[in-house]
């Protein structure tokens, strides 16, 4: 048998084989990380004869995570994984153990975005706040800048803090802010629900506090490997330190190029001062790449090399040679969809399978023109990550059954326990929540306490009771897959579902059967319901398998990590691609490292395209930047681009570039400060947009709010 070796290149061995110390990987895409990560792992088992259980190996997605745990199966013929997490993951696998040291329950809920706009909902219902106040996907972005920068203390009220004593904080909050912002951390603690911040926070907290449980898993990670590293942000890094602070055996991976999660907190920083901040680093480079032609390498290449803050390097084709990238412009956006649509269509000619061409693209909303082509002609594609899998309605209800059978918590009871309908109205559950609160008791229990009321008779409460209560004790022991599949049945969902004639929803449903039993076979014993809810709040649409032989249609951030044979990259048009919002000259970067990860998602052949005609706003289309930092010597262009817009787009580029050098050298003025305006005199800012660029600020002459840009000069009024 051909060991697993001899299938390694010169520095993917020398990544594999170095174990001890701090290693520093940086790699270009394509280059082999995933197998180098792998193959160490199998090596520090195999050779070294590390426990599996004494190595993180740290990823970025829960898919990669999957993966990851597959290939190192497939290596080790071992069970035991070991920890093979996202951050987040592990963070939550460390709470299930050690969450009594905050006074959490070991049956906290790890809430996602549909739990926080159930929870929003309450506090808005209770405060009149409306939608006009803030919409909940702002309320859930307010919700997490607060907690990372406007205070990020927070964590503390969490912790220290008693249901009533948050209530309090929440009923005396008067503006929507803070009253969302209170009445979120009050609903959480009612129901020991923790976000994706709070499981880093409180385990870090934990660390810091109780010398013993710090001391006990740094001791248990003897070997840390993290992908992805030039993704990672404060807290991430913050906790990766803590966790290497016994054995010190650290290997991160990362390429500075692929870069593209700045604007959520990451810092490249982290990866290139790595060898600066710890001990004795030996760093390895690997630049050769196997996964794209040549020509796809040498188009890529030489796009990122118009990055001026970049660390110079290549990536070094080792496939052998294919067609060249093509460019196609279309006259509208429509003739953009349907030129995709027929080159597909002849690719399928040729043989290839949909399911190994995918469509990438900067912003979702671009996909609608495509989806009206292909539905006219029924060619097979899915969209990922649009409605996340996960927060669809029928997905929701689903769990929400798994949920309440194991916790009996108020979010799962509010969403089940009148669907299918149970005569359990809006009057009911008002009386049911003012029972609870007033006999400190979950609504489930206040049904039981109440359901022979007459207020209940009417209801199908007594026979909801039966059914939780039936498979809260048969469940332990058994597959997920089975129970939910029963629950389902029994609880008359699937009927109501059947009766809707909604087989969308079925659908959906038996594919969430499916992603369980996949689950089952990859966790081998852990799989019981309680673990399987303690992650399943991590999960995201992209870790769904991407089994239907279809089209792939996703956005480049979904795209990362992937890889595919044909990629179709669209809507590289400005204002698309780069999109608008960029207004610096470090985001114009990030923008163009997003275009290079794309560009190098593909394999053996990937196409450019773009269209002419105007925006949405009446300007006029040009194509994106990014075509023309391409040398035109690795591109095609079908049909060749008229000399004169490249020409009225290279003078519209230039401009804007103008616009994002322009260097803001003002303080950073905040809401309250006193300002003097050339023209308009004293003032007070009100608030500052730094996404626009622009203040608001009332000015004693003048009656209204003025808008004003970064640009304008500000001289502070010093308070007498
Ligand atoms: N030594 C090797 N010999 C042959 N093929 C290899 C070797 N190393 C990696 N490959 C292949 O190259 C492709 C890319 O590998 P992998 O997905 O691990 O790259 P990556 O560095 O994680 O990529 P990216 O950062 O772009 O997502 C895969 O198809 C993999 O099988």
């Amino acid at each position: 048998m051909e060991n697993y070796l001899d299938t390694l290149n010169p520095q993917q061995y020398e990544a594999v084989t170095s174990t001890e110390g701090c290693i520093r990987v940086i790699a270009g895409a394509g280059s082999g990380k995933t197998r180098a990560l792998s193959h160490r792992f199998a090596y520090l088992v195999n050779e070294i004869g590390i426990m599996p259980g004494n190595i993180l190996c740290v990823t970025f997605t829960n898919k990669s995570a999957n993966e990851m745990r597959q290939r190192i199966h497939n290596l080790t013929g071992d069970n035991d994984t070991g920890f093979i997490s996202t951050f987040h993951g592990f963070c939550n696998t460390i709470l299930l153990e050690e969450s009594y040291a905050v006074s959490y329950p070991k049956n906290f809920i790890v809430l996602d975005n549909a739990d926080i706009d159930e929870m929003l909902r309450m506090i808005y219902e209770e405060r009149n706040l409306t939608l006009r106040h803030m919409t909940f996907s702002k309320a859930r972005d307010m919700i997490e800048i607060v907690k990372l920068k406007e205070r990020p203390e927070y964590y503390l009220d969490l912790i220290h803090m008693n249901v009533e004593q948050l209530k309090e904080k929440y009923l005396r909050a008067h503006t929507p802010k803070d009253i969302i912002f209170y009445g979120y951390l009050y609903q959480q603690k009612k129901c020991f629900g923790l976000d994706y911040n709070d499981l880093i926070l409180l385990t870090l907290y934990i660390f810091e506090n109780h010398e013993d449980i710090k001391r006990k898993w740094q001791e248990k990670l003897e070997y840390i490997m993290i992908d992805e590293f030039q993704d990672i942000d404060d807290l991430q890094y913050r906790l990766m330190k803590v966790l290497a602070g016994f054995h010190q055996n650290l290997f991160i991976v990362g390429d500075p190029d692929q870069t593209i999660y700045t604007w959520r907190g990451a810092r490249i920083q982290y990866l290139m001062d790595f060898d600066r901040e710890f001990p004795n680093v030996k760093t390895i480079m690997m630049p050769q790449n196997y996964r794209s032609t040549p020509e796809i390498l040498n188009a890529a290449n030489s796009l990122i090399a118009k990055n001026e803050q970049r660390i110079r390097k290549e990536l070094v084709p080792v496939c052998p040679h294919g067609l060249a990238v093509q460019v196609h412009e279309a006259k509208t956006e429509k003739e953009e969809a349907r030129w995709i649509l027929q080159t597909i269509q002849s690719l399928h000619q040729e043989g290839i399978e949909y399911r190994d061409i995918a469509i990438l693209y900067r912003a979702h909303y671009i996909t609608r023109s495509i989806e009206d082509e292909f539905l006219k002609e029924e060619l097979p594609y899915t969209i990922y990550s649009g409605v996340q899998f996960y927060a669809r309605m029928e997905i929701k209800d689903a769990l929400s059954y798994l949920r309440m059978i194991v916790y009996k918590d108020d979010l799962s009871f509010l969403r089940v326990v009148n669907t299918p309908k149970r005569n359990i109205g809006e009057r009911r559950m008002k009386f049911l929540k003012n029972y609870a609160e007033q006999n400190h008791v979950s609504l489930y229990e206040a049904l039981k306490l109440c359901v022979d009321d007459d207020l209940f008779k009417a209801t199908k409460g007594k026979a909801f009771i039966a059914l939780i209560e039936r498979f809260s004790k048969e469940y332990p022991g058994q597959p997920v897959s089975e129970v939910l599949t029963s629950l389902l049945d029994q609880s008359g969902y699937e009927t109501m579902l059947r009766t809707e004639g909604s087989q969308e929803r079925l659908d959906n449903l038996a594919e969430l059967k499916q992603s369980i039993l996949d689950y089952e076979i990859s966790c081998g014993e852990e799989a019981d319901l309680e673990h399987y809810l303690a992650h399943i709040a991590l999960f995201t649409n992209a870790d769904l398998e991407m089994k239907q032989n279809s089209v792939k249609l996703m956005t480049v951030h979904t795209a990362k990590g992937l890889e595919f044979e044909h990629v179709f990259l669209i809507g590289m048009n400005e204002g698309m691609f780069p999109t608008k919002k960029v207004n610096s000259l470090e985001s114009m970067e990030e923008e163009r490292r997003l275009a290079f990860v794309a560009m190098t998602r593909a394999k053996k052949s990937l196409f450019l395209t773009e269209s002419n005609g105007r925006n949405f706003d009446g300007s006029p289309k040009y194509p994106s930047r990014f075509i023309l930092d391409i040398d035109p010597r690795y591109l095609t262009f079908t049909p060749p681009m008229s000399e004169t817009l490249i020409e009225d787009a290279r003078q519209y580029i230039e401009i804007h570039e103008r616009f994002l050098r322009f260097k803001i050298d003002q303080p950073a003025w905040k809401a309250g400060d006193r300002v003097e305006h050339a023209v308009f005199g004293p003032g007070t800012i009100v608030d500052t947009d730094p996404l626009n660029n622009v203040h608001t600020i009332r000015f004693d002459k003048l009656n209204t709010e003025r808008k004003i840009s970064y640009r304008a000069k500000l001289k502070k009024i010093e308070a007498q």
